[in-house]
């Protein structure tokens, strides 16, 4: 029966329609357990309220309540429901609802809620603009507020400042998020527009410093992750259910705290982890469900899409006859089948390589065929990109053998594509993701070349111009925003400095900042070159009217981006622009 007591003070009991219109007067944030006669409030969560209550200790701005569904017309639609239904009310405004005893998710919404009550209070942010969400049955509901909570909710947003980045700081930082339990979904590098900056951080706008925080935010690359929690560090524990059928019981005291903590310690906010971290000041999180939507729309406008897809990147290979014979046909197929060609290129395997791309046919007694075969002539080496992309490559390719592949998979292109000269599959693909990665990064090892955006690019042709470099398959691996002086510039162009023309390029360079980048790939200081287009933009429009030049280039002068001529010199400016990626290997 103390259990009992406790209960009663803990949540006031809202059982009439004037007593709910009364509690939405209350200041700050109510969390409202909707219930239902039959079944009673939900026991499990008590646990979590009471302990939130005292650790908290904000009674003048967090209240618990119980509200009895039958009894409230405002509360009609959670009717006759089994789950219980958690609702959160700010200064009388329902603002999110959170279906069934998910006491993580309960938990972290209180925390967050509160945490921006007593930030609004001290003046450190404005209240945000809640919308009020709608009670739908929520039998029936499969979209909106519910479903965000349940699927979003868990989505934070860390921005790693340009100062962080510079430093190569946003390294261990990543590293300390992973380590944390923590799972990065998504990452972009961008440099932050003004507007931008003046968007996500409004609430400080009018703080004295901030054109200076501002500067410093547009000065150079800016990581922002998308992070959630990792699935499988969702603590087990979630509370008895009620049933309606027995007389639910208290957890015993032990069980209690037990499962709090587990509740308290795993579900740490991202925030309060990077504070404990003492990284808070290179590197900004937001939690708020509203403005991480916004930044992944910003940002990541695939995001929810891609979510349900399972993207995977393989290595496949046409073996030197069929190379040589159908390569048109095989290259269509592969299209036809959704996959999106990343890289492709002509090799002549050695004898070393040959053996290791063969290694399942070498008990056969036509393997020595097979590998002077393999080393006779250029194979196709391709990276291809897929939802399920290697199962879907494995059926449509078919067996090792023809003769598996008649009997077995009579329509894969193993047997389409079969030919005289060896009885096996002519076309080869990765067996596992893992195999796939090294495959890859063995015969596509990636190259650095220096990419760099003139001044009188705007932010919008900026913008443009990064999704042209992802679409090409470029990383950005550094980026950095930098008004160049005569001696950086002198680097970046050594090799015209005699042109008559050169003092132009300076000149044309001191006129506002340039955004430098590593851009890394496969080829990349080729697939560059071949992307920035010719010199000069007119003739880009006729060549290549899609290159950078062509759409961007106001003149031989003005072309928009510059790139390096070979790997040599790629290299020797990115040493000298930027400090080692990873500053602990060197
Ligand atoms: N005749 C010219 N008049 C003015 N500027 C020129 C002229 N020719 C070249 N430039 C400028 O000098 C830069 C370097 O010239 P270069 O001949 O190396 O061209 P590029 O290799 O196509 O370009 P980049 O080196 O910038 O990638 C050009 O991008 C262009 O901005």
């Amino acid at each position: 029966m103390a259990g009992k007591k406790r209960e009663i003070q803990l949540q006031a009991v809202i059982n009439n329609q004037s007593l709910w219109d009364e509690m939405l007067q209350n200041k700050g944030l109510t969390v409202i357990d909707v219930y239902q006669a039959w079944c009673g409030p939900c026991k499990a969560m008590q646990t979590l309220f009471r302990k939130l209550k005292n650790d908290l200790n904000e009674d003048e701005i967090l209240h618990f309540v119980v509200a009895e569904a039958d009894s409230i017309v405002t509360l009609q639609p959670f009717r006759d429901k089994c789950e219980p239904v958690f609702l959160f009310s700010v200064n009388g405004k329902i603002i999110a609802k959170i279906n069934g005893a998910n006491a993580p998710l309960v938990n972290k919404k209180i925390i967050n809620l509160i945490n921006e009550e007593r930030k609004i209070a001290a003046g450190e942010m404005v209240r945000p603009q809640y919308h009020e969400i709608a009670f739908v049955d929520s039998d029936t509901e499969n979209v909106g507020e519910a479903s965000h909570e349940n699927n979003d909710q868990l989505y934070s947003i860390a921005i790693i400042k340009p100062e962080a980045v510079r430093t190569g700081k946003n390294i261990e930082i990543k590293e300390k998020i992973i380590n944390a339990g923590f799972v990065i979904e998504a990452e972009a590098k961008r440099v932050l527009t003004e507007e931008q900056v003046k968007d996500f951080y409004s609430e400080i706008a009018d703080q004295p410093d901030f054109e200076d925080f501002l500067s410093l935010m547009t000065s150079g690359l800016s990581y922002i992750l998308v992070i959630s929690q990792r699935d499988e560090q969702e603590p087990s524990w979630e509370g008895p259910v009620p049933n309606p059928d027995t007389e639910p019981k208290e957890p015993s005291e032990d069980q209690y705290e037990t499962a709090t903590t587990t509740v308290m310690k795993k579900r740490d906010s991202l925030q309060e982890y990077m504070e404990r971290q003492h990284l808070s000041e290179f590197c900004d999180i937001e939690e708020n469900i509203v403005n991480v939507n916004k930044l992944i729309d910003i940002f990541f406008p695939d995001f929810r899409s891609m979510k349900n897809v399972k993207l995977e990147r393989i290595m496949a290979l046409l073996r030197p006859d069929l190379f040589q014979g159908k390569k048109e046909d095989v290259l269509n197929i592969i299209q036809d089948e959704g996959f999106k060609i990343l890289m492709q290129r002509q090799i002549v395997l050695t004898k070393e390589e040959a053996q290791t791309l063969c290694k399942e046919y070498e008990n056969k007694d036509y393997f020595e065929n097979l590998i002077e075969n393999m080393t006779s002539g250029p194979s196709l080496a391709l990276v291809l990109l897929r939802d399920n992309g290697l199962q879907h490559w494995k059926e449509l390719i078919g067996p090792n053998t023809v003769e598996e592949a008649k009997e077995y998979l009579p329509e894969s292109l193993c047997v389409h594509f079969a030919m005289e000269s060896l009885p096996i599959n002519q076309l080869y693909g990765s067996v596992s993701l893992e195999a796939a990665e090294k495959e890859i990064e063995y015969f596509f090892p990636p190259q650095k070349v220096l990419g760099l955006i003139k001044p009188h690019v705007t932010h919008e042709q900026r913008e443009e111009i990064f999704k042209l470099i992802k679409e090409n398959g470029f990383e950005i691996t550094q980026m950095k925003e930098m008004l160049l002086n005569e001696e950086q510039a002198g680097k970046i162009y050594f090799k015209i400095k005699q042109k008559h023309f050169y003092k132009n390029i300076l000149e044309m360079l001191s006129e506002g900042p340039s955004l430098v980048m590593v851009l890394t790939k496969w080829n990349a200081v080729s697939d560059w070159r071949r992307l920035m287009g010719p010199t000069d933009p007119e003739e880009a429009k006729l060549l290549s009217p899609d290159s950078i030049r062509a759409r961007f280039g106001q003149s031989t002068l003005k072309n928009a981006v510059h790139g390096s001529s070979n790997l040599y010199e790629a290299t020797e400016v990115i040493n000298e622009l930027f400090v080692p990626e990873n500053p602990e290997e060197n």
